[in-house]
């Protein structure tokens, strides 16, 4: 296939400094020649403008609302952009907020697409269930329809329509999930499993469910937003929110190669590596186990 490769050095929709270096630290790990090695036609689209909007006040108790929402516009129309040219697109952020511009910018090429969002949160807080206020564990709510009711319109976000269905969606990898965002998980039904179910199931179990579940056809075109911290923080341990008893490299291994066997990938999101965050060998450990997790959605098997 033909990748597209695109930078999202963003981290307004969160507190720390150092998720806008997360492009660069998986570019010089080698994402994209390695990728190239496995024979993929690679197209690096360098970095998605960033917009920074001065006394952005929190609005409806969201940080940073205007900068978040205006930089969310810019990532769909590139999103869309590089999906116009290119068969799959992998974005290299930045934190999880990038989520509402990448998939907002993919449902315009593939309307009917599912997501699966590999994760230790649910990143679904609507602005008042929020407890931090930190847009990067709200995406989610920004793009359903059945939230919209819930969700007040936020200045920057007067671009953005919801696009996909509760339905639609499928978790992996759940491990802290707060009050607000349980009740619209049962309230909408959305496909949930957390480490318990992977523990409980296996996580062959647990894919073929997620993927029977948001596309029992087999035919839908599928988002996979990958947050480094669904992996246990001894892989990935330079991310901003850590969450001890986290997927194995296997187990994530396991989900890209599943996915990757559908043939129906559409885009891939790599969210919060914060290189910030711990020492040089937590940096170097944390590219390294992202890289590899990524190389097997494109063919590198490990069966050969
Ligand atoms: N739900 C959260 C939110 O801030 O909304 C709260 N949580 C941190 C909090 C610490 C204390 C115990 C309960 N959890 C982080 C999460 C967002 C993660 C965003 B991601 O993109 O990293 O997944
Ligand atoms: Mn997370
Ligand atoms: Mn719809
Ligand atoms: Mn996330």
């Amino acid at each position: 296939e033909r990748i597209g490769v695109l930078g999202i050095p963003f981290s307004k929709g969160q507190s720390r400094v150092g998720t806008e270096y997360g492009p660069e630290v998986l570019r010089n790990g080698g994402i994209v020649r390695k990728l190239q090695n496995l024979g993929c036609h690679v197209k690096d689209h360098g970095d998605v403008e960033v917009i920074h909007v001065e006394n952005d006040d929190p609005e409806e108790n969201a940080k940073n609302p205007r900068t978040v929402g205006q930089t969310s516009k810019l990532i769909a129309d590139k999103v869309e952009q590089v999906l116009r040219s290119d068969d799959i697109c992998v974005t290299l952020g930045g934190d999880h907020s990038m989520a509402i511009g990448c998939i907002a910018g993919n449902a315009r090429v593939e309307p009917d697409l599912v997501v699966l969002w590999i994760d230790a949160h649910a990143d679904i807080n609507t602005p008042m269930t929020s407890d931090s206020g930190n847009i990067h564990g709200m995406p989610l709510s920004f793009l359903v329809h059945e939230l919209e009711s819930y969700v007040p319109k936020l200045p920057g976000f007067e671009w953005l329509s919801p696009c996909i269905h509760a339905k639609d969606i499928a978790y992996i990898g759940l491990r802290d999930v707060d009050a607000g965002e349980r009740k619209i998980i049962e309230k909408f039904g959305i496909t949930a499993f957390s480490m318990q179910e992977v523990d409980k199931y296996g996580i062959n179990e647990v894919v073929e469910r997620a993927l029977r579940a948001v596309d029992p056809e087999g035919k839908r075109p599928i988002h996979l937003s990958f947050d480094v911290d669904a992996m246990d923080p001894t892989l990935t341990p330079s991310t901003g929110t850590p969450v001890i008893g986290g997927l194995s490299l296997r187990e994530t291994y396991y989900i890209a190669e599943e996915v990757a066997r559908t043939g129906r990938l559409s885009m891939v999101d790599v969210a919060e590596v914060n290189p910030l965050l711990g020492d040089d060998k937590d940096k170097k450990l944390t590219v390294d186990m992202t890289i590899s997790v990524i190389q097997r959605f494109f063919g590198n098997r490990r069966g050969g």
